[in-house]
């Protein structure tokens, strides 16, 4: 895939992300806890980890849409606005009938304002990353008659004309065929080497093992953090599936970060792996059997993670 984009001859700018026991959850309902954890400026890392185990939120808390009611989270060396982000197909509302160059257009906005003086070079440069992502032609169609794929295409389009240093990709291969993912995963592979940072939730873990360096398994909170030979060990996958599923609605609210005292609920350093255990895949739910084995001395017995949080004494 030919990639003319004038913008990419600039030196990226490096762009990291600190958590520091980083709280994040929806009306004080904490989806994913007491995250400690850095990606380096250039990292190609994955988010993987079962369904419901707080991967999107996570990449909201770093855009900036969800802000961590408990401790923070830290973007090094740019801004909120300097972050790129592609979210689930389900979010995407692909019924709004503009066309296609309009729309990719859009991720121009910031360097010539909504809609205002579109000058004629940058006509061409949507014309290139269209053409980039093997849409030629496509300019006029619109975009409520595009297919799916055809869509996520049209999406990454619209991330490579946005140039951006941190690149956030929430599931940008599901419901795509293998061509089509095989390509996206070109540009992909193109912007890590550009030095640009790219965190991306994924579902296929072969896929992570081949092409992503790092990785970090969550389960509502991070089970392990680090190259992903060690992250996807089966003792992790294991651990990781055995995450409560439900949504617990009466779960305690999450208010430690303040007067109360709190625990370390994966008291483990970013990196760190798991004792071994058996295990195979993550992708199976409904396992929790009571107990909830990784968590620090205060969440020992039947505490499950959700309660974990507020009980005991500080751990740390
Ligand atoms: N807007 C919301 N309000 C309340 N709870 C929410 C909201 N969005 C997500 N949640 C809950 O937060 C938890 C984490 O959800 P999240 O979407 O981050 O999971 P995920 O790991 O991306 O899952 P999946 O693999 O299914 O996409 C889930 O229990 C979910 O039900």
């Amino acid at each position: 895939m030919k990639l003319h984009n004038a913008t990419s001859a600039r030196p990226v700018r490096p762009a990291g992300v600190r958590f520091e026991n980083a709280t994040i959850g929806y009306e004080r309902h904490p989806a994913v806890h007491h995250i400690d954890g850095r990606i380096e400026p250039g990292a190609l890392m994955a988010v993987v980890g079962p369904n419901g185990a707080g991967k999107s939120t996570l990449l909201k808390a770093i855009v900036g849409a969800l802000p961590p009611y408990g401790g923070r989270i830290v973007l090094e060396g740019i801004k909120a606005r300097d972050v790129a982000y592609l979210p689930q197909q389900a979010e995407i509302d692909r019924s709004f009938p503009i066309p296609v160059f309009d729309f990719v257009a859009m991720g121009l906005w910031k360097s010539c304002g909504l809609f205002g003086g579109f000058a004629r070079s940058r006509t061409a440069e949507v014309s290139d990353v269209l053409a980039a992502v093997g849409l030629s032609g496509f300019e006029r169609r619109s975009l409520d008659t595009l297919s799916g794929g055809q869509m996520q295409r049209v999406l990454f389009a619209r991330l490579l004309l946005q140039d951006a240093p941190l690149i956030l990709l929430d599931e940008p291969f599901t419901a795509i065929d293998s061509r089509t993912a095989r390509d996206l995963m070109d540009l992909v592979l193109r912007w890590h080497g550009e030095g640009r940072t790219v965190v991306a939730v994924l579902h296929d873990l072969e896929m992570v093992r081949q092409s992503f360096p790092e990785s970090i398994l969550l389960a509502r909170r991070v089970v392990a953090w680090g190259p992903t030979g060690e992250v996807l060990a089966p003792a992790n996958l294991n651990d990781a599936r055995r995450m409560p599923e439900a949504w617990d609605e009466h779960a305690p609210l999450c208010d430690d970060h303040g007067a109360e005292p709190h625990v370390h609920p994966h008291g483990n350093p970013p990196g760190a792996g798991r004792p071994a255990e058996h295990g195979h895949d993550h992708h199976h739910h409904h396992h929790h059997d009571g107990h909830d084995h990784a968590h620090g001395p205060a969440a020992a017995g039947t505490v499950p993670a959700e309660r974990a949080v507020r009980v005991g004494a500080r751990a740390s």
